[in-house]
């Protein structure tokens, strides 16, 4: 378990305070493997993120929870390089993701908010496409396929167009293109979004086989899913972090309920 750090708000502005934006060729700890450091987004006026900073050690499993709307898939668009940071900076395995992108991609799977894209693609066509794309060698390429097509059971789909498949397997595709490379970080936006109680419980399973080896932060809005499967919990409201620390601690602060802290922190939106 992490230790129980919770911080408030405004120890999460003084933490962001301490590092520089600009200071990315400082080093990290060899352990941290994923780093926010101050991250805002503006879009115009509005703030989708706000001097988001926090850190995920080697083999831990965080949950990244927040409502609708919060600032998940901006944050982790801005942890895997997807989108510039308008300040701050991210690192992934100690690669800072705007000046070292490729390398730190290497060490680097994402599941993006909507599962694969590629819809006219078949499963074996996308992660074909995937592997070359990635510079998988040859000698290895067929053995990767056979691997994450295991791993994530999409054995009975391998041949049929993305589009026709249902939400479970769309998750599961985008997963297996997530591993493909066999990366040491997993950022997993919403791997359970729309999946069916069954299809739940297998990538909850996945997601526990998968933690024993790798570092992994994903998002959701379910608290389920946090008492399920996560070490330690980071959560936004409106952009800013307002909780880091452990699910006790969370627990701790709705006086025994996870679902009265939710409310709490997030000033009391529904959800
Ligand atoms: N390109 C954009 N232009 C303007 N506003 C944006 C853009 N992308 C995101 N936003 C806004 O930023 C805020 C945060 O969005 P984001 O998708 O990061 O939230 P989220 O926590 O992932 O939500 P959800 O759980 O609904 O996916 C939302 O108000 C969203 O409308």
């Amino acid at each position: 378990m992490a230790e129980p750090a919770r911080q408030s708000d405004s120890a999460a502005i003084e933490l962001s305070n301490q590092s520089s934006p600009t200071a990315a060729s400082s080093a990290s700890s060899p352990t941290t493997m994923i780093e926010a450091v101050g991250l805002s987004k503006f879009y115009g006026p509005f703030a989708a993120a706000r001097d988001v900073s926090f850190s995920v050690k080697k083999g831990e499993l965080v949950a990244f929870l927040g409502p609708n709307g919060a600032g998940k898939s901006t944050t982790m668009k801005m942890l895997t390089g997807y989108i510039a940071p308008s300040e701050g900076y991210a690192r992934i395995a100690g690669h800072n993701m705007m000046d070292d992108r490729i390398a730190g991609s290497r060490r680097l799977g994402y599941l993006p908010e909507n599962g694969p894209l590629y819809p006219e693609m078949t499963p074996m066509g996308m992660l074909e496409f995937f592997a070359d794309a990635r510079g998988l060698p040859l000698g290895t390429k067929k053995d990767q396929i056979d691997k994450v097509i295991e791993i994530c059971d999409l054995s009975s789909v391998i041949y049929k167009p993305i589009s026709k498949l249902s939400k479970g397997f769309k998750q599961r595709v985008g997963m297996s293109q997530a591993l493909l490379h066999e990366p040491d970080v997993l950022i997993l936006d919403e791997p359970t979004a729309g999946l069916d109680p069954n299809q739940i419980r297998g990538v909850r399973r996945t997601m526990r086989k998968l933690s024993e080896t790798k570092t992994i932060l994903l998002s959701t809005h379910i608290l389920q899913e946090v008492e399920a499967m996560a070490d330690r919990v980071i959560l936004i409201n409106e952009g800013r972090k307002v909780y880091d620390g452990d699910v006790d601690g969370l627990r701790e602060t709705g006086h025994g309920d996870v679902n009265e802290a939710f409310h709490e922190l997030t000033g009391h939106s529904e959800i």
